[in-house]
């Protein structure tokens, strides 16, 4: 697990450390500007022509610093300096005395020539950036795009991209390699930023494990090693040993998504799988997974409420160690009855998704129902009939709208986009790293059901679920895309390479 940080802990991390650990700003910055001349190095000649674009604040400083160390190891260095030294930091001005004393190439902008730029190094603004980049810094960002460098590396964060939401301030700067201090941002890890930062490597500049600590920050990621918290298979055990998953899904012509997600439940390790589905679905699902039990009902019983139809189904609720609800249900009227009785009757973790959510977004008054042991996965469609946003403006800040959600009513919120967040009940925030964009395509979110319910099932509790669950997904996808490419994968393939995680 690694801890990720808005711009504003940021910054309390460098001042706790400075002020309150003692280690001077300089020495940080020193270190920050060691790992930026570092990579370039990796990537550079000597004869390639480096600029270094810094602004007046303690990014620009860094990039100064960097300017200096490469100009000592013999590179062609050229410093911009855009921004003026009347309202530079005190580190910037220390910087630029140091680079005056040890002869690096000084320029304003105007004294730029375009021409060749091999490697730029990105030191305008990092975390400092807090409003729209207007008039003349526009212009100068505008001028460096059209010299194309050949490569780019980032010193913290790219111009123009804001730490905590990844959105663009007016204009940014591609990096080929973001090189960011201390811990990653939440601006790199999100879309556009994400797109924006390229390879992110995190140098560690000595900032000691309390000052983040302290924070208590509450976004994370997952990284392949984390598999190793996921419980074990232990020897003496039955089938009743890794629990029982209730798929609540399919209708009349639909039976792929009950089919996908139980499928899914099974390969991350549920003992059993029961599919409570139409009486239609039943040959097919029983052919396609004969692995799963399947119970049915029909669509009339469930319309009119029959007595038979209730007890069928608190029968299923009371068998179950998890439920998935929703995929493929449709949206006949009798939907509405099966999704409450559900809600009404079940005293286990819920992942409610697809048309489970349609149902409660037309039917608001079922939210009376949501306990914390519900996880709702909708992608950004569904949320925005959920809420009444707009997609658009949801996808402007998903952290703040899944978060936001799962506080409304205390549940796990899981908002999919090309990077999923979990708004986690226990008040964590997931951001996802894994997946790629072969896995927008029809049926990857009910394997995302049936992932998270398997954990459920092997007894993980609603948040670990959730955040392990969107993590596993992804890489599922990422280990499929690397054998078949990106255009031509299954969301039933997905399951296939749970195994090779785990
Ligand atoms: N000792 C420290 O504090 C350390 C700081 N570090 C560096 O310091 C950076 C943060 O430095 P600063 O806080 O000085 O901020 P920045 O250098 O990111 O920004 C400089 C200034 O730009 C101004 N600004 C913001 N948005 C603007 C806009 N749209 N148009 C024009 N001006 C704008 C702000 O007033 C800000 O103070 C980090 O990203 C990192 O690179 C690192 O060297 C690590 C140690
Ligand atoms: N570009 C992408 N990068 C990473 N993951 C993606 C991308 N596009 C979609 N996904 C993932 O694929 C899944 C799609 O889910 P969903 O939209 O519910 O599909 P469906 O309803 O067809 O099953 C989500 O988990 C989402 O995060
Ligand atoms: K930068």
């Amino acid at each position: 697990m690694r801890y990720l940080v808005t711009g504003g802990q940021m910054k309390q991390v460098d001042r706790y450390t400075i002020e309150n650990i003692g280690i001077p700003s300089l020495v940080l910055m020193e270190r920050a500007a060691l790992a930026v001349a570092e990579e370039v190095m990796k990537h550079g000649q000597k004869t390639d022509r480096i600029w270094v674009l810094c602004g007046n604040g303690n990014n620009g400083a860094d990039g100064v610093a960097a300017a200096r160390m490469l100009h000592l190891k013999g590179y062609k260095v050229f410093a911009l300096l855009v921004a003026g030294k009347e309202k530079g930091s005190s580190e910037y001005l220390t910087q630029v005395s140091i680079a005056e004393h040890t002869g690096v190439n000084l320029a304003g902008f105007s004294d730029l020539i375009p021409g060749t730029c091999d490697i730029l190094i990105d030191a305008l603004f990092g975390v400092g950036l807090d409003r729209e980049i207007l008039g003349r810094y526009r212009e100068i960002l505008e001028t460096i795009r059209r010299c194309q460098p050949k490569f780019t590396v980032a010193v913290d964060i790219p111009s123009g991209i804001h730490s905590d939401s990844g959105q663009i301030m007016g204009i940014a700067l591609k990096a080929d390699i973001t090189v960011t201090f201390g811990y990653e941002k939440l601006g790199t890890m999100l879309y556009p930023g994400k797109e924006y930062s390229g390879k992110v490597l995190v140098a560690d500049i000595g900032f000691p494990g309390e000052s983040l600590e302290r924070l208590k920050t509450e976004y994370f990621t997952l990284d392949p090693e984390d598999v190793k918290q996921l419980p074990k298979r232990p020897a003496y055990s039955n089938k009743g040993s890794f629990g029982k998953v209730l798929v609540v899904a399919g209708s009349k012509n639909m039976s792929g998504a009950a089919y996908l997600s139980a499928l899914a439940a099974y390969r991350t390790g549920a003992g059993l799988v029961k599919i409570f589905t139409v009486e239609e679905n039943r040959t097919i699902l029983q052919t396609g997974l004969p692995e799963a039990i399947i119970t049915t009902y029909e669509a009339g019983e469930a319309e009119a409420g029959t007595e038979r139809f209730k007890e069928l189904l608190v029968k299923q609720c009371e068998w179950a160690t998890a439920i998935v609800l929703g995929p493929g249900l449709g949206q006949e009227g009798y939907v509405r009855n099966l999704v409450e009785e559900v809600l009404a009757n079940a005293y286990v973790p819920i992942v409610l998704d697809a048309d489970g959510l349609g149902t409660i977004a037309s039917n608001p008054e079922l939210t009376s129902y949501f306990t914390e042991n519900i996880i709702v996965t909708p992608h950004l469609g569904e949320m925005a009939r959920l809420t009444g946003s707009a997609v658009e403006t949801i996808q402007k800040q998903l952290i703040t709208t899944a978060r936001e959600y799962a506080d409304r009513f205390g549940i796990t919120c899981v908002l999919k986009d090309a990077v999923t967040i979990g708004a986690l009940k226990d008040q964590r925030t997931y951001i996802n790293g894994s997946g790629n964009s072969a896995m927008a395509k029809a049926g990857s979110g009910d394997v995302l059901t049936g992932i998270i319910a398997g954990l459920l099932a092997l007894g993980l509790e609603e948040s670990d679920a959730a955040a392990f669950g969107v993590w596993l997904h992804g890489r599922a996808g990422d280990m499929v895309k690397e054998k078949q490419g990106e255009h031509s994968i299954l969301a039933r393939e997905l399951t296939e390479e749970i195994h090779s995680i785990r």
